[in-house]
């Protein structure tokens, strides 16, 4: 049984060997270091894992018992132990299974009805039949954060080819300017308003909520009429005013970053439709059975996660970077920052000891080939190494852009290629020597135009980024967190870590206004609000 220590120890044994030998070394590595689902691939051959590497990571996975905490989640237990929950999104997308089981209760009746409320209200205001003020509604702007918000704005981005609702629009951050940049030019007679909030307290979505109503009043718009709500707390939207057929509740066992399947999906089924809504969540349920049914080495998000425990507890390299090929995918990387880093970023292991190892790495990236004009030189040439996670799709879109299509996928393919490959210093002389350079400017110059190589990388590739495809590639990358975190002994499903950030704020708010003395603050930050009182004038 391996574990943390015989990876290290195989880790060290591999130095000196690169990515290229092990190509060298075995004709049949491309096939053998990836895997597939039916249509989606998984290539991690350009990294330094190897047979005896792998057999590790799995033996560790075994030994961590994933398959039983896997087990337990589908199966609706309390694994999230800190707030004494189910972990259950997979039953939002579950559209063809079976009964799901929380406390004894088969939830998916609850599910399926919600659901087909959803799919009501959103055919009735695409269909023009339920109106706002001023006719049907143009406009939809979705107020939520975090959770309820990057799920949908990723997604809406995403499947921007499938729209044939109403415009979407996502407001989140409380800064006024976000909120005044969406709503000037919207009609608010026909402009819907949904606030996306799991407790229907979070500050910045209700204080957005309250701008956004105001608005609505003076521009002759109905908040009875035109605003909806998605959230697990009735009572609160009751006491907001929200008409209660507008509203969409689910049960506290979604956890806000894993919601975007169920209500607060709300804003993707008005942009794309039930049908194509419908595509997206059966994506979701194909990679929760392929999860669930493949052979370790053949699953996809298995496979994911093993790399990046590989990447990370193992090889020590502290980020890595999401880089989709996709520009409809460039909220991505901000979504899996939650995803990720939010259910990993853990200090303490389930048990409440100090974890032995390094949780969740950053997580960070944009789309290519933007990135490669920006900040691929220090992957490329920096002094640490950054895992790469590349994605891109067979077709895109545009197929009378096909050439632009064709580009793209070369530019992604050069990427992994050249981390792997580098080029030498004797390389880079032969290069300058062609161009007629010799003697000390030559070494000089040559120096400049080493790549170490041996950059690992991963490459997700799927036929094109539709409803179903992506509805794959998000349970994709939350079975990828679930298995790290098992591995690590995490609960990946609190995030105790934004509760101190939050009550701060909640006290300094009057502070900030002015209406109490700032005495007894740390000195830096009083200093931070005596200027604030000195160039805006204090309270309001
Ligand atoms: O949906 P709510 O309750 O407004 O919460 C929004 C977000 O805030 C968090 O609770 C923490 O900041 C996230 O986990 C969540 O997605």
């Amino acid at each position: 049984m391996a574990d943390w220590n015989d990876l290290k120890a195989l880790r060290t044994a591999q130095s000196g060997t690169g990515i290229e030998g092990l190509f060298a070394a075995d004709p049949n590595r491309a096939k053998g270091f990836s895997a597939s689902t039916q249509d989606m691939h998984l290539d991690y051959s350009k990294t330094m894992i190897d047979a005896p590497v792998r057999d590790a990571l799995i033996a560790l996975c075994e030994s961590e018992d994933v398959a039983r905490r896997r087990a337990a989640m589908f199966a609706g237990a309390p694994i999230n132990e800190t707030e004494g929950r189910a972990a259950l999104h997979s039953a939002l997308r579950n559209l063809d299974g079976g009964p799901v089981y929380v406390d004894g209760q088969d939830v998916m009746p609850d599910v399926l009805r919600t659901l087909a409320r959803m799919r009501s209200f959103a055919d009735a205001v695409r269909a023009g039949t339920t109106a706002a003020t001023g006719g049907a509604f143009t406009d939809v702007v979705n107020i939520g954060i975090g959770g309820s918000d990057l799920g949908p704005a990723m997604a809406v981005r995403a499947l921007s080819p499938f729209h044939d609702g109403p415009r979407c629009h996502f407001v989140s951050n409380v800064d006024g300017a976000d909120i005044a940049d969406c709503l000037r030019g919207l009609d608010a007679r026909r402009t819907l308003v949904i606030v996306a909030s799991k407790t229907f307290s979070t500050i910045e979505t209700m204080t957005n909520a309250r701008t956004a109503r105001a608005w609505m009043i003076d521009g002759g718009g109905d908040p009875a009429r035109q605003f909806a709500a998605v959230s697990t707390a009735d009572d609160k939207t009751a006491e907001f005013g929200i008409d209660p057929d507008h509203v969409f509740g689910f049960a506290d066992w979604v956890g806000g970053r894993y919601s975007v399947w169920g209500p607060i999906g709300l804003s993707l089924m008005l942009a794309i439709g039930p049908k194509a809504f419908d595509a997206f969540l059966r994506g979701g349920q194909a990679m929760d059975l392929h999860f669930q049914a493949a052979d370790w080495p053949e699953n996809l998000p298995v496979m994911l996660a093993l790399v990046g425990l590989w990447h990370h507890q193992v090889c020590g390299y502290p980020t890595r970077a999401v880089l989709p090929y996709d520009q409809r995918l460039e909220r991505l990387p901000a979504y899996l920052q939650q995803l990720e880093m939010e259910s990993n970023g853990k200090r303490v292991a389930m048990d409440g000891s100090t974890l032995p190892m390094p949780s969740g790495p950053v997580v960070w990236g944009e789309p290519g080939t933007n990135g490669q004009h920006a900040f691929y030189q220090l992957i490329h040439q920096g002094t640490g190494t950054v895992p790469c996670e590349f994605m891109v799709a067979a077709t895109g879109h545009e197929l009378d852009l096909a050439h632009h299509h064709r580009l793209l996928i070369a530019n992604c393919l050069a990427q992994s290629e050249a981390l792997m490959r580098g080029r030498s210093l004797e390389e880079a002389r032969a290069l300058l020597m062609a161009q007629g350079l010799g003697g000390e400017e030559l070494e000089r110059q040559a120096r400049h135009r080493v790549f170490p190589g041996d950059r690992p990388s991963v490459t997700l590739i799927y036929p094109q980024l539709t409803p179903f495809v992506l509805g794959q590639i998000i349970a994709l990358y939350e079975h990828r967190v679930f298995v790290e975190g098992a591995v690590l002994g995490i609960n990946s499903f609190d995030q105790w870590g934004v509760e101190l950030g939050k009550q701060m704020a909640t006290s300094l708010g009057p502070i900030v206004d002015g209406t109490e003395p700032v005495q007894g603050r740390n000195a830096s930050t009083a200093a931070l609000v005596e200027y604030v009182h000195r160039h805006a004038g204090g309270a309001d």
